[in-house]
């Protein structure tokens, strides 16, 4: 039990929540062609390997995945859900994701009610992926990160290997663990947070685009390739499977990328500046500027220029999300539109990241949830 109090991260602000959800019995556990996008990142690439084509390898391996099981009629996901092996005690595996369910109630409610349109078993899948995306994401910046080394992580990695082949440590692993024999989920994305996780530990500056982008793949990128693969793509999509998988990498990036700008000054009072180096020296900023914590005419070019750059990333999110099975479209679009309206929010506070927090309002949040059932209901190709 020690050892999955050790592993169990208490969320922010209840530090109950998740502790509650230890089991009882111990069940023991190429290239891409470039697109507008892609110009940016490969104007500060390295010269051996961007790190955009590094990760679209991921994407690639990704989607292949996903058509080989296209592939394979016989394997129907919903006739799957029927299977029986590996889990004998019905009973524990239902309380396991009604479990992932109560937390990703608890930490995101719009996305939550978001799923709720989506298929039973689709639902309770993208919950058991948010559930272990979140428990990584507070080992480092949770309520015991402090605590939080290389070797822990590297056991989270492990345990991570034992539930991709069906030896889940505890009852929220147990859920993972079902969802990843069900549907086409590649171990990589996930391996990748962790690598993510690590670099937090690690590293605090990025010295160009190419730098912050490889850590927003991992953070967020991440997110969008693993869930497409439980979310569905629309049996009527013409798009391709590697563009669909291309926007949802591009909608991790958007995230991290106005989660970055949103939260400079707090990141800046841990000693964090994520913000590319050299960007910073073209519009003559420094380190000392974020510290400094002025908004000064300097910093306003700077920020509409890396405001831009995001909102690029969610115009390329935006054109695949149509290619998304129905039911699986309203979460991500209520999502999309409530994270790239902070960055109207940044703007409306005069740019002031440093010591304002741009967030968006009750009245715009609940506005934006018909607009976004309102696209959902559109499923027009934009990609080929
Ligand atoms: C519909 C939907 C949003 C599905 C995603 C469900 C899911 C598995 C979410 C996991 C999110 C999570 C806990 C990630 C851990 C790392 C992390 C915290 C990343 C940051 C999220 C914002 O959270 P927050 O504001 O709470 O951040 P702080 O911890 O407070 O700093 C991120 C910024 C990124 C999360 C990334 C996504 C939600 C990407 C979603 C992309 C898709 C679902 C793909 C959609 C498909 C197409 C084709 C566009
Ligand atoms: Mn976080």
């Amino acid at each position: 039990m020690a050892g999955v109090l050790l592993w169990v991260v208490c969320p922010k602000g209840n530090a109950t929540a998740l502790l509650s959800l230890i089991p009882r019995s111990g069940n023991k556990p190429k290239k891409r062609s470039f697109n507008r996008v892609s110009a940016i990142s490969s104007a500060v690439a390295n010269p051996a390997r961007s790190s955009e084509q590094m990760v679209y390898d991921v994407v690639l391996k990704q989607a292949a995945l996903v058509k080989e099981q296209r592939g394979r009629k016989a394997l129907d996901l919903e006739k799957r859900s029927e299977k029986t092996d590996g889990f004998t005690d019905w009973d524990l595996l239902n309380e396991a994701y009604d479990r992932c369910g109560e937390v990703c109630a608890e930490y995101a409610k719009t996305f939550y009610l978001g799923t709720l349109l989506m298929t039973p078993e689709r639902r309770r899948a993208v919950w058991a992926i948010y559930v272990w995306c979140r428990r990584t994401d507070e080992l480092v910046d949770g309520p015991n990160a402090t605590h939080i080394t290389p070797r822990a992580l590297d056991r989270w990695e492990k345990r991570l290997d034992d539930l991709f082949e069906g030896r889940p440590y505890d009852m929220l692993d147990a859920a993972l663990s079902d969802t990843v024999s069900k549907y086409p989920v590649d171990i990589q994305p996930f391996k990748d947070m962790i690598e993510g996780m690590r670099l937090d530990l690690r590293k605090s500056r990025y010295m160009n685009f190419d730098e912050l982008y490889l850590y927003c793949y991992y953070v967020a990128g991440t997110v969008g390739l693993m869930s497409v693969p439980v979310m569905g793509i629309a049996p009527e999509s013409k798009a391709s499977v590697e563009s669909v998988y291309n926007g949802a990498l591009a909608l991790g990036i958007a995230n991290q990328l106005t989660n970055i700008l949103r939260d400079v000054g707090e990141d800046a009072r841990r000693g964090r500046v994520y913000l590319p180096q050299d960007e910073l020296a073209r519009f003559g900023l420094s380190d000392d500027d974020i510290f400094r914590g002025q908004v000064t005419d300097r910093w306003r070019n700077f920020m509409k220029d890396q405001i831009k750059r995001a909102r690029m990333f969610f115009d390329e999110a935006e054109k695949a999300v149509s290619e998304l099975n129905s039911a699986s479209r309203w979460p991500v679009w209520a999502s999309l539109l409530l994270y790239r309206q902070i960055l109207d929010a940044i703007e409306e506070n005069d740019y002031n990241n440093f010591s304002k927090r741009a967030y968006v309002g009750k009245v715009k949040k609940l506005a934006s949830l018909p607009v976004a059932y309102g696209r959902a209901l559109m499923g027009t190709s934009k990609l080929i």
